[in-house]
């Protein structure tokens, strides 16, 4: 791969985080590692050589002053052995950001810099140990948010994506390798190029395969991202009660009073292993006051941000034509209808189930302050979240970036196939098409890139990955 990137001079950072904490390392990458560490470290046993993988106990020394600095463990790790495929060497010693900070100067005093973020793991591309979208997939490990996001991540890791990516680009290269025969040889031209024998290939096999993992992407979103669960309703039927359940937490207040909430709540906790962001809005009603005003404003905004949104009604209460047109507008959106308090005397709950069932609303009946099916709610949500999302079981699933690309080769497939079913397909504007559609399979692997891609990849990782 071609790239002003430079990986000549050796790179140094702590690669633990600030705060406190029993052990901190300082990484170094690069020919001078083991150079730096000889001038810096004084092993217990005096020691000549040192060998790849294994630790060593002793001191960080100023060489200036030949004052001690701190009490460490070493481990060098001899090219191409290594995370990036470069001579490494980690100091790992007592955390604290100012010994940690101290030890760093002196590396860099020594010759080394700074490395930027997530340049050992950018050597680690560029030196071909990973490809891109396994180095994604070390990010990705690291902000994972569930333990079903870390298995897609670790997946992605361990190879299994670019595995498929590669097998598609192989067989478009074998399909790319016929077409361009037929150019080169017009007179054989359907022999070697058998228009309805591609056709099948890229429609029967490729397509569904590239398909397959455009729809995967959805489900692992939610996972990475988690999802929106907007909580809305008239005012006093119970939303923050239901908000500090799910949190078990008591984060929002709770009165008597409607019109207690007056501006949206944002929370982030786990439903069945669902990253969710729980919002909790103001009780949707005509008022008077401008701040509530605002607030309901606020709260119809949301629902727009929702992708579930729990609609909220007290069932002690008498149905009105109010709440039957506010449920109009919540039609709109992915709803679950929840009725609330039905712990308290039934009197209309006969009439509310009919309201409901006569607009086919799906229907869940709690009681958030006897704790009623709370569990079942929880159910019903993350069924309703990952049944709509999750169409093709996948172990393997693009991020966003990968499945933008995976659409470009989908498109330039299927205007492949529509000159392939032309009475006389032009072999060039097939190959044309053929060949996007490989380049776009190569830029999920970075086999091509460009040097901005690779900055805003690698700009998400922290220092010292
Ligand atoms: N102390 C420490 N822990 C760490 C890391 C690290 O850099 N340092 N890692 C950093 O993210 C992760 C582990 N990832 C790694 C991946 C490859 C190699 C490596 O040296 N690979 C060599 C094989 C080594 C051998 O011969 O045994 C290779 O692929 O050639 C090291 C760490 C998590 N834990
Ligand atoms: N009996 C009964 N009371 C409930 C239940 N859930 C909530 N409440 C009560 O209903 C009242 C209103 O609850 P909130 O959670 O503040 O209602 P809200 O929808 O957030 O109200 P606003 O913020 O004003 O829109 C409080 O007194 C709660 O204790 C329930 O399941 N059963
Ligand atoms: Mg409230």
């Amino acid at each position: 791969m071609r790239s002003s990137f430079y990986t000549e001079d050796t790179i140094s950072a702590i690669a633990t985080p600030p705060g406190r904490g029993a052990i901190g390392v300082i990484k170094i990458s690069g020919e001078k590692s083991l150079e730096i560490l000889r001038k810096i470290f004084k092993p217990f046993k005096p020691r000549l050589s040192f060998e790849s993988h294994k630790f060593y106990y002793g001191f960080i020394i100023d060489p200036e002053t030949e004052r001690p600095v701190d009490e460490v463990l070493v481990v060098y790790m001899k090219a191409p052995f290594s995370y990036t495929r470069e001579d490494v060497v980690e100091i790992h010693a007592h955390s604290g950001y100012v010994n940690l900070r101290k030890i760093l100067e002196l590396v860099l005093k020594e010759g080394a810099r700074p490395a930027q973020p997530g340049e050992f793991t950018l050597r680690a591309f560029l030196n071909g140990r990973i490809d891109l979208a396994q180095a994604e997939a070390i990010e990705e490990i690291i902000s994972a948010k569930s333990e079903r996001a870390l298995k897609l991540a670790l997946n992605n890791l361990s190879g299994r994506l670019s595995e498929k990516i590669n097998t598609l680009k192989e067989r478009l290269l074998y399909a790319l390798a016929q077409v361009e025969s037929a150019i080169d040889f017009p007179e054989e031209d359907l022999e070697i190029m058998n228009p309805q024998e591609l056709s099948q290939l890229i429609k029967r096999e490729i397509i569904p395969e590239i398909e397959k993992l455009i729809n995967s992407y959805e489900e692992g979103k939610i996972y990475r991202e988690g999802i929106n669960l907007v909580i809305c309703g008239k005012p006093n039927v119970g939303k923050s009660s239901l908000m500090n359940a799910l949190l078990r937490e008591e984060r929002a207040i709770v009165t008597p009073i409607p019109g207690t909430t007056r501006d949206f709540l944002e929370e982030e906790a786990y439903l069945q292993g669902l990253p969710v962001k729980l919002i909790d809005t103001a009780g949707l009603r005509e008022t008077e006051d401008p701040v509530e005003k605002i607030g309901v404003e606020r709260a119809f905004q949301k629902l727009k941000e929702a992708d579930l949104v729990l609609f909220l009604v007290d069932v002690s209460e008498e149905p009105t034509m109010e709440i039957k047109h506010l449920y109009q507008r919540i039609q709109a959106y992915p709803h679950l209808v929840v009725f609330n308090k039905i712990d308290l005397i039934p009197n209309y709950l006969e009439e509310w189930r009919k309201t409901f069932f006569k607009y086919g609303g799906e229907l869940i009946e709690i009681s958030v302050k006897k704790e009623l099916n709370l569990d079942l709610l929880t159910q019903r949500i993350y069924e309703k979240i990952v049944s709509k999302r999750a169409t093709a079981v996948s172990e393997v699933m693009p991020n966003l970036r990968q499945k933008t690309s995976l659409e470009k080769a989908k498109r330039h497939l299927e205007d492949a196939l529509k000159e392939l079913q032309k009475r006389e397909p032009l072999p060039e504007l097939v190959s044309i098409e053929l060949r996007s559609a490989i380049g776009n399979l190569s830029e999920i692997i970075g086999e091509i890139t460009t040097e901005d891609l690779l900055s805003e990849i690698f700009s998400r990782f922290c220092i010292g990955k």
